[in-house]
This record gives structure tokens, C-alpha cells and sequence, in this order.
């Protein structure tokens, strides 16, 4: 049981309108996530990142717009039809406390699971052998997050960095070919950001997948994505490389007010 190893298809957003009540958070959004590229969504609190996120992983349903994973649209699928058509995101808050690394992997693993619950009840031959494969591969993707020798440890003995990478290690379990990170790096000290960076580096380039990160830290930001969005106020106001977007006049204005150098502006 491996990887996916065809190139992951590209992820369109067109035009995306989300409304709440009298509140436009996201106003005709549009991006594009190059396969195999680090994507990165920044702008300043309330721009509207976390809405996008939630309409493209099915949380949320646009009033207008839509999005795409090559030809298949993803536009109101709920988010389990979401997941299994390979998106799969991390969440900023959520890090698991309960059962070991390997129990929160096996469920990341569920969703992919081809033997009914009673074959696996029963523990028929089928099931078990496809248990002790998904079981492999989910050791080695914790290996590759960097939690060797981790998988049987109770998740609540971890570090706190180590915990995030149980929920971004969870999310690789689906096998993806688009990964959505929420601030992958938030709470961490410098060297659990460094660390997670690499990974995050790692994996992209190992599985071949895509990735779209919402991060406040400019500094992960610009080392690791190809490209950047910025929203400001629910609408785009920039997109280029890093080094584009950190001297585009409208993004200096949107984070500053006046002008600057950007730094954990986001
Ligand atoms: N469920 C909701 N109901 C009403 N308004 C909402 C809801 N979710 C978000 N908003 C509003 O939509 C706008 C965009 O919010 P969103 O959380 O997407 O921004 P963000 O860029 O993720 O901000 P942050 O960086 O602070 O997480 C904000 O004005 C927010 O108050």
C-alpha cells in the first residue's frame, strides 16, 4: 500500500463569493494552486483565509463561484466526498490529545478502507491483511513527518510540535493529492517552526502533492511557497511570487498602512 505517484490535478478557485448575514467575507475570489506547487493564502485577520479554506474543503457552501480539482467540480460536495477525492486539510485548533499516534493515523487511514465493518469485525483474512497494510503505511508516514519512533506513544506524552504533526500526519493517511494546512506552525517555538518547515518541504517533494498554507508567519511563508495570494477585506489584492507580493504597494497598505517590510504581518 504506497503513495499516489500520478501528478496531483490542478485546484481551481473561480470567482468564490461567501456571504454572512450583511458581511461579504470572501468577494469573487479567484486562485490557482499549480500542481505540485506550495501555495500560500495570506492577508491580515478577517481577510477572509479561513473561509476560503472551509469552502474549499466543504465546510462551507459559496453563494457564488466555484472550485475545481482538475475536472471534477468540489463546489457543495460535503466534506468526507471532499477528502476522499484527495483534499484533505489540517485545522489551526485541533490537536489531538487521545490514544496513541498510530490509533489517530488508523483513522486518518478509514476513510480508505475497502473491507466492510463486519469483514473487519469478523477480523476475515481480507480485513486483516488490508489492517496490517494500512497499519504499515501509516508508520511510515509518521516516519516521514519526523515521528519515528513515536507511533505506539500516547499522544499526550508528545511536545506540542510533535502533536501537530500527528494532525498533518493524519491528513497524509488520506493519501492526497492537495493538502490544506491552517497554520501549520502556529504555537511553535523557532525550532519546531524550522523543523515543521522542513517537513512540510519533504513531504510535498516525496509525495508530489500540492499544498495551499494559510500561515501568519511571513518568515515560513516566504521560504517555503512558489506562490502567494493576498486577500484584504474578502477580496484578492495581490498575487505573485513571495518577493512580489512583499513589495506590492497594495499589500504594504492592506498589513501597514503605510509601508514596511511585511515581516509576521500576516
Ligand atoms: N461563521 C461566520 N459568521 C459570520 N461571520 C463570519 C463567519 N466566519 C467568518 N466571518 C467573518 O468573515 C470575515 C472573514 O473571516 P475569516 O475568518 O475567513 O478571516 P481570516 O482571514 O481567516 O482571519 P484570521 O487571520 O483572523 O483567522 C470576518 O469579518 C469574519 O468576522
Amino acid at each position: 500500500m504506497s503513495a499516489r505517484t500520478d501528478p496531483p490535478p490542478v485546484l481551481e478557485v473561480r470567482d468564490v463569493t461567501v456571504r454572512f448575514a450583511g458581511l461579504t467575507a470572501l468577494d469573487g475570489v479567484s486562485l490557482t494552486v499549480a500542481p505540485g506547487s506550495v501555495h500560500a493564502l495570506i492577508g491580515p485577520n478577517g481577510a477572509g483565509k479561513s473561509t476560503c479554506f472551509n469552502v474549499l474543503s466543504g465546510l462551507y457552501r459559496p453563494a457564488a463561484g466555484t472550485v475545481r480539482l482538475g475536472d471534477t467540480e468540489l463546489t457543495r460536495l460535503p466534506p468526507h466526498r471532499v477528502a476522499g477525492l484527495g483534499v484533505a486539510r489540517t485545522f489551526q485548533n485541533i490537536v489531538t490529545t487521545e490514544g496513541t499516534v498510530a490509533d489517530n493515523l488508523m483513522l486518518g487511514r478509514h476513510a480508505l478502507s475497502r473491507a466492510g465493518f463486519a469483514a473487519s469485525a469478523l477480523r476475515l483474512p481480507r480485513a486483516v491483511r488490508e489492517q496490517r497494510d494500512h497499519r504499515e503505511r501509516a508508520r511510515e508516514i509518521a516516519e516521514l513527518v519526523g515521528l519515528e519512533g513515536r507511533f505506539d506513544t500516547p499522544v499526550a506524552a508528545l511536545s506540542y510540535g510533535d502533536r501537530k504533526r500527528v494532525e498533518l500526519a493524519r491528513a497524509l493517511c488520506l493519501e492526497p493529492r492537495v493538502l490544506l494546512l491552517d497554520e501549520p506552525v502556529a504555537g511553535m517555538n523557532a525550532a519546531e517552526r524550522a523543523r515543521t518547515a522542513e517537513v512540510v518541504r519533504d513531504v510535498r517533494a516525496r509525495l508530489g502533492l500540492s499544498v495551499l498554507l494559510v500561515e501568519h508567519d511571513m518568515g515560513l511563508v516566504m521560504r517555503l511557497a512558489d506562490e502567494v495570494t493576498v486577500l484584504d477585506f474578502g477580496r484578492r489584492i495581490a498575487h505573485g511570487t513571495p518577493e512580489e507580493v512583499q513589495r506590492h504597494p497594495e499589500v504594504l497598505r492592506a498589513y501597514l498602512g503605510t509601508g514596511g517590510s511585511g515581516e509576521d504581518a500576516a
